[in-house]
Parts: C-alpha cells; structure tokens; sequence
C-alpha cells in the first residue's frame, strides 16, 4: 500500500475570540465559510496533506478556542505543537495587542524549537491595523508575518517546521523509517480521540 505521508506534524492557531480561527481552518481544509460566529470550545482539529518539495506533508491543524475560560485547556497543547499562527483581525487593534499576551505564553508553554507565522486575517475588510507597529512587532520578535491567501499562509508555516527539523528528518529518513511522525501521536491516543469525537461540536463549517 502506498504511504500516506512523509511526515506528520501538528499545527496550532492562536489569538483572541472572533478574529476568525475556524474560518480560517475551515477554508483551509474543505475551502468553506460561514458567516456566523460560533465559539469554539476547547479545541478542535482538522488533518490536510500539502506536497512540499516532493515531501506529503500531512498535517494536523488544531484550532483553540480564543476565549479566556479555555486557555488552562488550550495550553496544554502548546507543548505538543512544531507550529503556531499567532491570528489577529485586522479591524481590530485590541486582537493585535492581545498577540503579545499569545505570543509571550507561546514562549512560556512551547517548545523552544516551534516555528511561530503571524497572520493578519479579515483582509477583506477596510480598516487596517498600524502597519508600522506591525513592522516592529515582528523585527523585534523575529516572528514573520503574512498577508497572502489561506493555501499560502499554511505551507509557509509547514515550510518553515519542514526546514526547522530538517537534520532530525535526514536522521530519521536514513535509518528507514518510513512515515516520520513528528508529532508522536501514538502517546496521545486518548487526547486525540476526545478532541474527534468533539469536532462536530466545536467545527460547524
Ligand atoms: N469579513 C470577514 N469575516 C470573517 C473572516 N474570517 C472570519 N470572519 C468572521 O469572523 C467571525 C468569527 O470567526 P471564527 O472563525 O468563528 O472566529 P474564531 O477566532 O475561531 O473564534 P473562537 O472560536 O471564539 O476563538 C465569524 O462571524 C466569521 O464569519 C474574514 O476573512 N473576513
């Protein structure tokens, strides 16, 4: 049978309530969006294989709920992550700020290693934040930041996990494993099947 992946990685979103997480996901994996806001609870994920560079990348996306009452739930997924975007909405300055709290518990509960993209979503929409101050945060937190299409914002932070674990995958291809789990998913069956069984609840469209 052939292989389904390369490499297994997971993502995570981050960011305050409404900026619009699901919907991202949602458009990412089944290219769908809805106008209505329903809060995620707790967290939620969807799976996606991108082709990078020849590599099946399969990824598993795991969307947070925004609101403040999940977030001793939702850290406890940090650790697990080898990539977050850290989401904000462009029409509103308060999500922007709110991304130094996300970003300054990313550095307290991720690993050192995980790859971090900003994105700047709702472009559609007229108001935009201080570009300027954007410019700032991400010089001087080194995080990238992003104003291209769902595909392109995914596979950036894919490429970016890809090139950060490149010497492990080297080492792990030449001693002949097969399909490279970065995410160590077998330790976490039950944490994994508690989300899936929750999905329908969390992720509508
Ligand atoms: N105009 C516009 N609205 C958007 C966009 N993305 C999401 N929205 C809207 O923003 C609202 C919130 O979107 P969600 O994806 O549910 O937000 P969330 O960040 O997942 O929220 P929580 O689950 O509460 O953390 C919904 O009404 C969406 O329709 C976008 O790109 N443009």
């Amino acid at each position: 049978m052939a292989k389904q992946y390369d490499v297994l990685f997971r993502l995570l979103l981050l960011g305050d309530s409404g900026v619009g997480k699901t919907c991202l996901l949602c458009r990412f994996t089944d290219n769908e969006f809805h106008p209505s806001h329903i809060s995620t609870i707790g967290v939620d994920f969807k799976m996606k294989t991108l082709e990078i560079d020849g590599i099946k990348v399969r990824i598993q996306i795991w969307d947070t709920a925004g609101q403040e009452r999940y977030q001793t739930i939702t850290k406890q997924y940090y650790r697990r992550a080898q990539g977050i975007f850290l989401v904000y909405d462009i029409t509103s300055e308060r999500s922007f700020q709110h991304i130094m709290k996300w970003a300054s518990d990313v550095d307290e509960y991720a690993p050192e290693k995980i790859r971090k993209i900003l994105v700047g979503n709702k472009s559609d929409e007229s108001r935009v934040s201080s570009w300027p101050t954007l410019m700032e945060w991400t010089s001087l937190r080194q995080v990238p930041s992003t104003n291209h299409n769902i595909t392109e914002t995914f596979t950036r932070l894919a490429e970016q996990v890809l090139a950060a674990n490149k010497k492990d995958l080297d080492l792990l291809r030449m001693s002949g494993n097969e399909e490279i789990n970065l995410a160590a998913l077998e330790e976490e069956e039950g944490l994994y099947e508690r989300a899936a069984s929750d999905e329908s609840k969390g992720c509508w469209c």
